[in-house]
């Protein structure tokens, strides 16, 4: 764990003590977007268009913010137009490295690197801030178009759409701003929510992070009550987002990050929706959890000095959930 400062490595843990005990997650500094056509989208700079193989994904299979790209690179087809690298995934000293001692862990792909730090620096030699995934790589321009998962997935929703990419709309015009709004309360309080109460170094900041998750859940359980998907009856880049934290919720962050007044199983309807959308074509092959539980017990050493991975809860996200039948889908 550690981060780049002028293009040097430096291994050191995140600082809570400036925000009495509270974590803080640092803002992603690569903000183009890849476009049909080639102009410049929301933010950054043009010139990333659309084409097929040009672009490399590197993720993380235990990260939230990495599943969340590698979710909608599945929904949408694009296996055969972005390559993927995995990293192995335990985050020590280096960071995250490209290791291959461990099932599914690819090393680099593209450059033989050992460690992702390196990718960064072939980006901006002197390159100062975290060095996180997920992170889109342009294999034409050599640079990161972005290290920010929100706007990859929703490049990867319809920029490769004239290139064969499946039919299908997770940010659809009429949904956006809802959609947005659900984003902007579940990403603080749900996603990065778990982690603010995980790596909270006091217990005050902690007793107000995991009452924030919980608030949260129960407004989500409600929600999840009278309608199959967060919106209603069509999956959305909201239900994905939300998703890739429940999944990790029970094997991880109830122990781990000390979110233990409730688990997922015992809200029947977001335990229904977290098997519901696992049991989607395709889904189940993007999850893999010995990476998330090696990853999480084993690397935050502050938190889990041993590295002992707990046993684990007893779940079948393959059991029957009938929120299609429920819902009249
Ligand atoms: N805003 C980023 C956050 C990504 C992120 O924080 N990834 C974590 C892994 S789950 C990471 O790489 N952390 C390394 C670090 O903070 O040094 C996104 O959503 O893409």
């Amino acid at each position: 764990m550690g981060q780049l400062v002028n293009g040097i490595w430096q291994d050191v843990w995140y600082d809570t003590k400036s925000s009495n005990g509270h974590f803080k997650r640092t803002a992603p500094q690569f903000r183009h977007w890849v476009t049909a056509d080639g102009q410049p989208g929301p933010t950054g700079e043009g010139g990333f268009k659309a084409e097929a193989g040009r672009y490399h994904l590197y993720v993380s299979l235990a990260c939230p913010w990495a599943h969340r790209t590698l979710l909608m690179r599945k929904l949408k087809g694009l296996e055969h137009i972005i390559s993927v690298s995995v990293v192995h995934p335990l985050m020590l000293e280096h960071g995250w490295t490209f290791a291959t001692d461990f099932e599914a862990a690819t090393g680099d792909k593209i450059f033989g690197l050992d460690y992702l730090y390196q990718l960064y620096l072939k980006a901006i030699p002197d390159y100062t801030g975290r060095v996180t995934v997920p992170v889109l790589w342009d294999t034409q321009k050599n640079t990161i178009v972005s290290n920010e998962s929100s706007e990859i997935i929703r490049m990867f929703n319809s920029a490769f759409d004239n290139l064969g990419a499946t039919p299908a709309d997770y940010y659809p015009e009429p949904l956006r701003e809802e959609i947005d709004r659900l984003n902007d309360w579940i990403y603080p309080n749900v996603n990065n929510g778990v982690y603010k109460a995980g790596f909270a170094t006091q217990q005050n900041a902690y007793r107000e992070e995991v009452a924030n998750v919980f608030n949260a859940l129960d407004k989500l359980e409600d929600i999840l009550s009278s309608r199959r998907y967060l919106t209603g009856s069509q999956l959305t880049e909201a239900d994905l987002r939300l998703w890739t934290t429940l999944v990790r919720f029970d094997p991880v962050y109830v122990t781990h990050f000390k979110c233990d007044y409730q688990r997922i199983s015992d809200y029947p309807n977001l335990y229904g929706f977290l098997r519901d959308i696992y049991q989607l074509p395709g889904i189940h092959e993007t999850v893999n959890f010995p990476h998330i539980r090696n990853h999480y017990y084993r690397s935050h050493k502050t938190i889990n000095p041993t590295g002992i991975i707990s046993i684990g809860p007893k779940q079948d996200l393959n059991a029957p959930h009938h929120r299609d039948r429920r819902f009249g889908e």
